[in-house]
């Protein structure tokens, strides 16, 4: 049974912190709980100014039209490998889920002409604005994590900006039938170096706390969730862990969600910075390419995919 009483963190990023001076006192502090969370718990609960409520109600909206579409429609955009993305339909395993993932902005165009011959421009305007201010927010995160580390020459050194992108899938649960049961999204930790992620208003996300308790996650109307992956894990050679989480259904009511997996892009090494490593804090990965790491382990179920493939 997961615990309601215990909380992750919550952090605001409003107008007015955004608008601090990089090298005021107030933003490193800012950078310092965003780094104390994702060492903490690996996960936070994220008020955020730019992305605001309504966007996030027209993107649900889009989100229910496309999975209403015919099966034989949403299986046209079924993908030989899911490291592309595609129409992934429920399965024995979570029989609750189905999700499309639509990467990149090219993908959006084609998937969106795939699905409605007769055009629905409305899709891509949605997706690509939501996209866009997700990676941006990722990328801000990502920069005050490395920041608060000490490494934020090591980030630009690698030109994280540009080899970084930000992959969507988007996730519908049904209800589950009378004694079946309600797991959504089996227990796993995310491939990915961030993921943020929204939902409709039904809650339903738990995740492990270090002490091994579920924790269910009732995010408020309008927030997000940023998780980090395990590639943030290797980055920042273990200092940050992957937090595991799944989906629990209850209530009446469908669940929505939608993921921003912020990934190297294919080619791309991920290189355990010489800082953080030392006597006590020795190296645990050797450097990888996240596309070699995503071919070989993407569907394995395994939460020690990542220490299996770079582990030292
Ligand atoms: O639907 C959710 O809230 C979680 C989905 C998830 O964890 C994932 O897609 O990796
Ligand atoms: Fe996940």
């Amino acid at each position: 049974m997961a615990e309601a009483a215990e909380m992750i963190p919550s952090i605001s990023l409003t107008n007015e912190v955004l608008s601090l001076d990089r090298q005021s006192e107030e933003w490193k502090a800012m950078t310092g709980k965003v780094r104390g969370a994702c060492e903490a718990y690996g996960v936070f609960m994220l008020d955020y100014e730019n992305i605001p409520l309504e966007l996030q109600q027209i993107l649900f909206k889009t989100t229910a039209e496309m999975f209403d579409l015919p099966m034989e429609t949403k299986l046209q955009y079924k993908k030989p490998s899911p490291k592309d993305g595609g129409y992934a339909l429920s399965n024995p395993y979570m029989p609750l889920n189905e999700s499309i993932g639509v990467y990149g902005e090219e993908e959006v165009r084609a998937f969106e002409k795939l699905m409605w011959p007769q055009g629905n421009p409305q899709f891509c305007e949605v997706i690509n604005s939501m996209t866009a201010k997700v990676h941006e927010l990722n990328l801000l995160l990502l920069r005050m994590i490395f920041e608060s580390f000490g490494i934020e020459e090591y980030y630009k050194e690698k030109a994280l900006d540009e080899n970084i992108i930000c992959n969507l899938r988007s996730m519908k649960y049904r209800l589950p039938k009378e004694n079946e049961d309600p797991l959504g999204f089996a227990t796993h930790v995310d491939k990915s170096i961030i993921t943020i992620l929204c939902q409709n208003s039904v809650h339903g996300l738990e995740v492990l706390s270090k002490e091994g308790k579920w924790i269910k996650i009732n995010i408020p109307e309008g927030a997000l969730v940023v998780f980090a992956g395990d590639v943030l894990q290797a980055w920042t050679n273990g200092r940050v862990e992957a937090v595991q989480h799944r989906v629990v259904m209850s209530g009446d009511k469908e669940r929505f969600s939608c993921g921003f997996f912020f990934v190297p892009k294919y080619g791309v090494s991920v290189e355990i910075p010489p800082q953080l490593v030392d006597e006590e804090h020795p190296l645990r990965y050797r450097s990888f390419v996240y596309s070699d790491y995503v071919a070989k382990c993407l569907t394995s179920t395994r939460l020690d995919a990542l220490e299996s493939f770079a582990g030292i």
